[in-house]
């Protein structure tokens, strides 16, 4: 069976044939209603803490670019927020669009922005990152949106190995890299149980969204879609609508952080 991906004959729509779950009860992303979500004084202000020391490289993997980091120790974690025990960050990615009205993947009362950030971490009561990922509550992933204004000097960094990694399957060492540069200044979240965004659609993740954006300029959209789903030698195809739509909430509710 030809391999999942965002085009017509392999994307979003057609991913139950291979992974029924996108069908579940706790599929991501969501459209998040911030009327209908509740304000929990009990949940906890998010704490992130990463050495940029454990960044290890920038990869393309055909279906974003990803920043992976050294797991193996607790040098680099999530802790607080509305989960429990310590959560080591495992990489980060983006998604995106075509054209600046579209690409993220959670939306905000229908507003969608032109790209997300995702960090991606996973709980240590877990032996590892692969157990991790297959339990309820295996992983947190912190959703931060961008969207169009000046130019974001630390993302710039990501973006200048793009030439290195231009096509599928491409990487390269990225060192001394502090993703908490990329967080924004407020960390007012909201919270809720969901899935893997991407097959395998797993329903073990943690949903913690930023309310606050954080600013990409058009030119740095732009070098996003310069990046090929295309492996090399093969018809070039542009990285770009990278993303899945909103899924239906069924039931769940959305906390928010603040009020
Ligand atoms: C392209 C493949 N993307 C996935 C690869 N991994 C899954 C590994 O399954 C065992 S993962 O845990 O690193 C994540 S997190 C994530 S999202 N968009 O929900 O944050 C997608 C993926
Ligand atoms: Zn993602």
């Amino acid at each position: 069976s030809h391999a999942w991906g965002y085009a017509a004959d392999n994307g979003p729509d057609k991913w139950a044939d291979n992974f029924p779950i996108a069908n579940g009860p706790r599929q991501s992303p969501i459209d998040i209603l911030p009327g209908a979500s509740a304000y929990d004084a009990g949940l906890k202000p998010l704490q992130l803490k990463y050495d940029p020391s454990n960044c290890q490289e920038i990869l393309n993997n055909g279906h974003s670019f990803q920043v992976t980091f050294v797991d193996d120790t607790d040098s680099s974690t999530l802790k607080e927020g509305p989960i429990s025990g310590t959560y080591r960050l495992k990489q980060f990615h983006f998604h995106w669009g075509a054209s600046d009205d579209k690409g993220s993947e959670h939306t905000v009362a229908g507003t969608k922005y032109p790209a997300e950030l995702h960090l991606v971490h996973w709980n240590t009561k877990y032996a590892s990152f692969g157990e991790a990922a297959s339990k309820p509550d295996g992983l947190a992933v912190v959703g931060v949106f961008l969207q169009i204004g000046g130019a974001n000097a630390s993302l710039q960094k990501v973006l200048d190995t793009f030439s290195a990694i231009k096509a599928k399957g491409k990487q390269t060492t990225f060192a001394d890299f502090d993703p908490s540069t990329l967080l924004p200044a407020c960390l007012d979240y909201w919270t809720y149980d969901g899935s893997l965004t991407t097959p395998p659609l797993l329903e073990s993740v943690t949903w913690i969204v930023c309310k606050e954006p954080i600013s990409v300029s058009a030119e740095q959209m732009a070098k996003f879609r310069s990046l090929l789903f295309s492996a090399e030698g093969e018809a070039e195809c542009c990285m770009m609508d990278n993303y899945r739509p909103p899924q239906p909430l069924k039931g769940r509710s959305v906390r928010a952080s603040f009020k």
